[in-house]
């Protein structure tokens, strides 16, 4: 099975993000539809630094977490990019995964992508594609859970409940992945490293216009908060560790231990 050369990026057709391109009179807040999902993999890509670096190293990490007969779950999987990459790396035996994500749009495409993998390839983790809202979802024994760049977009006042119920499923010696854009308290570092996306998402081909509408999208609905802040959540959800592993410019990923 090949390692790092990411074969859903083959198997996905790359449809250029025009979304912001032209001028809207009212920029409407941000949603996962059907316009969405069909430029998501060029939209995330171009737009989140280090994204498939993450994503193929949480299946890297996962892999050293996995534990026999038991479940991983990809939580607001969109695409199934982290699902795939569980599928590519972790070995262990009897895992299954279960990837949730509440947008239609997504879960009927994302279903699409993991079929065309199974048919790629052989002996492939099942994994089950599940409509639902992650904040309501009855979990099962997990080793892993990944929220890759998925809590930014729950409400606030719901963040710490959905983690300790995370840790609640979490097995000893099993791992949370949380991926997340992150804010920085001090006024210097936020605007160079929110100057610096900004160059990012420029030398990726987005215009200013392109740049300047989606973030006024955005701005409604993903609400990112500071590495102090994810630390002391995560604490006190009731993980005893918080480690960062990657982080490139605003966008961070972090391992919790239960
Ligand atoms: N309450 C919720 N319940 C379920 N899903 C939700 C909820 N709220 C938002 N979502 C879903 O979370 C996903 C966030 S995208 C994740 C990328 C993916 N992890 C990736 O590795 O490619 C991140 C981004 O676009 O920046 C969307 O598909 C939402 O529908
Ligand atoms: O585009 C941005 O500025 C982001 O911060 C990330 C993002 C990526 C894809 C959908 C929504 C937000």
């Amino acid at each position: 099975m090949p390692g790092f050369s990411m074969p859903e990026a083959r198997a996905v057709k790359q449809i250029p993000d025009r979304i912001y391109a032209t001028p809207q009179e009212q920029v409407a807040d941000f949603v996962f539809n059907e316009a969405v999902v069909r430029v998501f993999p060029d939209m995330i890509k171009r737009s989140v630094p280090g994204y498939p670096t993450i994503v193929e190293n949480i299946g890297v990490i996962a892999s050293q977490f996995a534990q026999p007969h038991s479940t991983l779950y990809d939580l607001g999987c969109s695409l199934g990019a982290v699902s795939q990459a569980l599928r590519r790396h972790v070995q262990a035996e009897d895992c299954r995964v279960i990837a949730v994500d509440n947008s239609s749009a997504m879960v009927e495409r994302c279903r699409e992508y993991l079929h065309a993998q199974d048919s790629m390839f052989q002996e492939l983790l099942p994994v089950e594609v599940l409509e639902a809202d992650i904040c309501q979802l009855e979990f099962q024994p997990a080793s892993v859970v990944a929220l890759n760049f998925t809590l930014q977009f729950i409400p606030r006042e719901q963040r710490r409940d959905l983690l300790a119920h995370i840790r609640q499923t979490l097995l000893p010696g099993g791992a949370l992945i949380l991926s997340e854009k992150l804010r920085f308290e001090d006024s210097e570092e936020q605007e160079l490293l929110s100057d610096l996306h900004i160059a990012f998402k420029r030398a990726n081909g987005y215009s200013e216009l392109e740049i300047a509408q989606k973030r006024s999208a955005i701005e409604n609905v993903m609400k990112p908060d500071s590495l102090a802040e994810h630390r002391e959540r995560l604490l006190a959800a009731g993980f005893s560790k918080v480690i960062p592993w990657f982080q490139c410019l605003n966008f961070a990923s972090l391992i919790a231990l239960p």
